[in-house]
């Protein structure tokens, strides 16, 4: 590793990122490992062929010092499942070429998105950083978990571009937002026991839990999230808004002004159960998630990611 910045490179590349965008991706970037040898101490091209293939490609990346992931968060978590199923002193490090439509991990780290040789240009000058997952009942995830109205509007983003709206990215979640608020009524009722504290009744519409601030394509819902502090941050209601209100804290949100509303509570924790009376809409990092009852707790310093300087 100590000659080239990256080292034995695994290069993991979802031809289907972004609309179909992530095949000529991964041809350049094929093209880019192939000319600029200086760059790693060898490298292997995998591209993927269908969900949850990078979990384990990544689970089995032996003998790699850094595992590049190109795609979008999809692919980054099943990236990030299989690196942590890798005992720790055997897990490579961890790069990101954003090509994706919410891009929300990159933008945590300050990667530019959907500009493969410019992110290439920051990770072979970039410094690496130990920071935390989250895990939520065995699954991991590197950026956002979330229970509640804020989860329907991610499947429902999810769904709707899966069957091939032509709205993408923002407006995709905007219009999603604005027709499952417009339908929120009851909120999903649930007991929440955070850290070592009494467990709390709340009548949750919104209960999301982010390593890095943003979800759903740049919605700043916990807006002091790091995700190297060794902690991870919670943003739930407290209150029943009327719906003006939650439209209004919808719009909010998008720069982290909701954050100021008595209606909700941000905290900083490192454990959550959560036991819900019926089964709520759950989403981590975009995919969904089934069951009511909730057991999260972070995993400090779990990966060594590499950041832009
Ligand atoms: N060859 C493939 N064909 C179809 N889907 C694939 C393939 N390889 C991986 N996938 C799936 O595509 C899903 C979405 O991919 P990804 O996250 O990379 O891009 P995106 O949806 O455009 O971006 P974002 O997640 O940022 O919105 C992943 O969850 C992955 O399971």
């Amino acid at each position: 590793m100590a000659d080239s910045p990256l080292g034995r490179t695994l290069l993991i590349a979802n031809p289907a990122a972004h609309s179909g965008k992530g095949a000529q991706g991964a041809e350049f970037a094929r093209r880019f490992l192939g000319s600029y040898s200086s760059v790693t101490s060898g490298y292997e091209v995998r591209l993927t062929s269908g969900p949850g293939e990078a979990t384990t490609i990544a689970e089995g990346a032996e003998g790699f010092d850094t595992v590049l992931v190109l795609g979008g968060d999809g692919v980054t978590h099943e990236t990030v499942c299989g690196l942590m199923r890798r005992d720790a002193e055997d897990r490579p490090q961890l790069g990101i070429i954003p090509l994706g439509s919410g891009n929300d991990y990159a933008r945590t780290l300050g990667m530019v998105t959907n500009d493969v040789e410019a992110a290439f240009a920051q990770l072979v000058r970039g410094s690496v950083r130990p920071v935390e997952v989250g895990r939520v009942n065995g699954t991991h995830f590197m950026e956002t978990l979330s229970f509640g109205l804020d989860a329907a509007i991610a499947i429902d983003t999810t769904e709707r571009r899966a069957a091939d709206t032509s709205q993408k990215g923002e407006a995709l979640y905007v219009t999603s937002g604005l027709k499952i608020l417009s339908r929120a009524r009851g909120g999903f009722p649930c007991t929440v026991r955070l850290d070592d504290e009494d467990p709390v009744d709340l009548s949750t519409l919104i209960f999301a839990v982010q390593v890095g601030p943003t979800y759903g394509g740049g919605f700043r819902i916990c807006p002091d999230a790091d995700p190297a502090d060794g902690l991870l941050d919670v943003c739930y209601n407290v209150r029943k808004p009327v719906l003006p209100h939650l439209l209004a804290l919808f719009g909010l949100a998008r720069s982290g002004r909701h954050a100021r509303s008595r209606v909700v509570r941000l905290r900083k924790i490192r454990r959550a159960v959560l036991d819900f009376a019926a089964e709520p809409p759950c989403q981590v990092d975009g995919e969904a998630l089934s069951g009511t009852h909730f057991e999260v707790e972070v995993v400090p310093a779990a990966l060594r990611v590499i950041f832009p300087v």
